[in-house]
């Protein structure tokens, strides 16, 4: 087993790593705890014993479900049972059961704390990690949400054996965005330090930056245009596979400032390309809607905003010139 610190003070916690990690979901449990609020997904195949009284709330599959209705559903499901503000939610998925139950326990009782049981590697190497928790509104992903910490996080190398192929790739995708956050060749690491690896890169980036005031956009690595993709398609694409063609866009932009040079650019490339990843925009999502959807991120306080690599690596650019954003998708759609 594999222990990372998250160092954030009085919210510090441990997040566990390696196969079988699951069966000591017990020792993150707070000890004032009486109750459990298991919060899971029915194609979820994983049971968790937290050693205290627990009831399972199921909440729906896709994107839909990470909604403000579901987070009312389980919350009025918290006080019908008579969740407490000592007691714990248990959230038990990938990340969009981690990032809807961290919501709600950010919510609930204005706060009860959460543990994170990750079953996806999109979770265990980036959602379940850091605090942001949250739901998406027609307008975009994420719009609404709360930094909440967890009281500690099991990533469980076992169960990703039962991940559909799909969402073993979609976890790449963020992968791949550490490959540029200093990570190098993760792939040379077996899987439980692969996982371990990314989770310190980002407990270390989150450490320095809980709530986003600057460095912690570099996790948005890829993200501006991801994110936009990912909505206007109608989540057509999987999480991490928006954030591989928002790789790849970020950084066709990067070397359009002159940022980057050709190498870097087909580094990029490469890395999407080995992970079997898209790396162009899907046919019929229009300039003008995906836009509309970049100038909307919440990074954009200053004109549009995007984490872009360079000679000091990834960092935020604000005010980028919408007419080189626009050409910039003309550029990745055309080397399809
Ligand atoms: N908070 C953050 O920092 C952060 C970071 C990255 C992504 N996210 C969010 O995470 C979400 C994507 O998470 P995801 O990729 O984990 O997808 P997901 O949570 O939607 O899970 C994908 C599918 O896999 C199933 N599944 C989960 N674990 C399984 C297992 N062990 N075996 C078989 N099936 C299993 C789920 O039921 C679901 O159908 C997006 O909403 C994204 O915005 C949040
Ligand atoms: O933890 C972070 O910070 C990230 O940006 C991680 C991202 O991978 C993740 O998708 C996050 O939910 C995006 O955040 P948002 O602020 O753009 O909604
Ligand atoms: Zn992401």
């Amino acid at each position: 087993m594999i222990t990372v610190p998250v160092a954030l003070g009085d919210r510090s916690y441990r997040v566990l790593v390696g196969d079988g990690a699951r069966h000591d979901l017990s020792t993150l449990v707070p000890p004032r705890a009486r109750r459990a609020a298991i919060v899971t997904q029915p194609g979820v195949p994983v049971d968790v014993d937290p050693g205290i009284e627990h009831r399972t709330f199921t909440i729906g599959e896709g994107e839909a479900a990470k909604s403000l209705a579901t987070v009312e559903e389980l919350c009025s499901g918290f006080a019908r049972w008579g969740l407490t503000r000592a007691d714990l939610v248990v959230a038990v998925g990938g990340g969009l059961v981690t990032d809807v139950a961290g919501f709600a326990a950010a919510v609930y009782h204005r706060g009860i704390p959460v543990v994170h049981v990750s079953t996806t590697l999109l979770g265990q190497i980036d959602a379940a990690i850091g605090g942001k928790t949250g739901v998406n509104l027609a307008e975009g992903k994420n719009l609404v949400g709360a930094f909440w910490q967890p009281a500690g996080v099991v990533c469980d190398t076992e169960v990703l054996a039962s991940l559909p192929p799909r969402e073993m790739r979609s976890g790449l995708g963020e992968l791949a965005k550490y490959h540029f956050l200093g990570g190098g060749e993760l792939d040379a690491l077996p899987l439980d330090e692969r996982v371990a690896a990314c989770v310190a890169i980002k407990a270390e980036v989150v450490a320095s930056d809980e709530r986003e005031g600057g460095r912690r956009a570099i996790l948005n690595y890829g993200h501006t245009l991801g994110h936009a993709v990912e909505i206007a398609g109608g989540f057509d694409l999987r999480h991490g596979e928006a954030v591989a063609v928002g790789l790849v866009y970020a950084a066709e932009l990067a070397h359009a400032l002159g940022r980057i040079d050709d190498a870097r650019v087909a580094e990029h490339r490469r890395v999407v390309a080995a992970y079997d990843l898209p790396s162009t925009i899907p046919e019929g999502l229009d300039d003008d809607t995906l836009m509309a959807a970049v100038a909307r991120d919440k990074k954009a306080l200053d004109g549009l905003t995007f984490a872009l690599d360079g000679p000091a690596g990834v960092e935020v650019v604000t005010g980028v010139d919408p007419d080189l954003v626009r050409r910039t998708l003309a550029r990745v759609r055309s080397a399809r």
